[in-house]
């Protein structure tokens, strides 16, 4: 079975093979369709699942996966969030949420003045590249949760709803 991950991000790619150990997985550029850098749950769970689709609808892998970041408000303070998706070749779609942390009050007027979360990181932490390393909940929790590992448990939740409905011909 071949994986495709619509991302060459290495944190990406990195936690799909983790998760599916016995299968073939590539990366494809896929696009997000959406802004560079989603403000909202809605837009970036968006980009996830245009992502997976790409990787359905563009080669002939059995699963696409698309990981996306963004940042969400509550109340009016900014959360990073990550959403993933997987699509089946039958266009079936599973998706899925990852580990939430607040952003510093100074990001807010940057992002949405529509800067990247991941330049604001390289600034901000004088790292080059922190959004294909540890990320900005890797650099904010202290090394404890890097970007690839909170990946691999979105990518073990969507695993885990797909092999669900294998085995059991129901699920989400
Ligand atoms: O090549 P792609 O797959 O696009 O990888 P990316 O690092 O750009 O990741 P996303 O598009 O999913 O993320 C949207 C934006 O949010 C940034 N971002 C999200 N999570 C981040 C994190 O943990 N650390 C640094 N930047 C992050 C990212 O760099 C982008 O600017
Ligand atoms: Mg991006």
């Amino acid at each position: 079975m071949e994986v495709i991950i619509g991302s060459k991000n290495p944190t990406k790619v990195q936690a799909v093979e983790e998760v599916f150990v016995k299968h073939g997985v590539s990366g494809l550029d896929a696009l997000s369709k959406v802004s560079a850098q989603p403000l909202s749950d809605f837009e970036t769970r968006e980009g996830a699942m245009n992502r997976a689709m790409q990787c359905i609808e563009t080669t002939s892998g059995d699963i696409g996966i698309g990981l996306e970041g963004g940042v969400m408000q509550v109340g009016d303070q900014l959360y990073l969030c990550n959403w993933g998706a997987l699509v089946t070749r039958e266009k079936e779609v599973f998706t899925a949420s990852g580990a939430r942390i607040l952003l510093p009050k100074e990001f807010t007027n940057q992002l949405q003045g529509g800067a990247e979360l991941g330049d604001i990181m390289d600034t901000y932490a004088k790292r080059k590249d922190v959004r294909k390393n540890e990320g900005a909940i890797g650099i904010f929790t202290n090394d404890q949760i890097s970007r690839k590992e909170m990946f691999v448990h979105v990518v073990k939740l969507l695993h885990g709803q797909w092999d669900y409905k294998i085995k059991n011909g129901s699920g989400i």
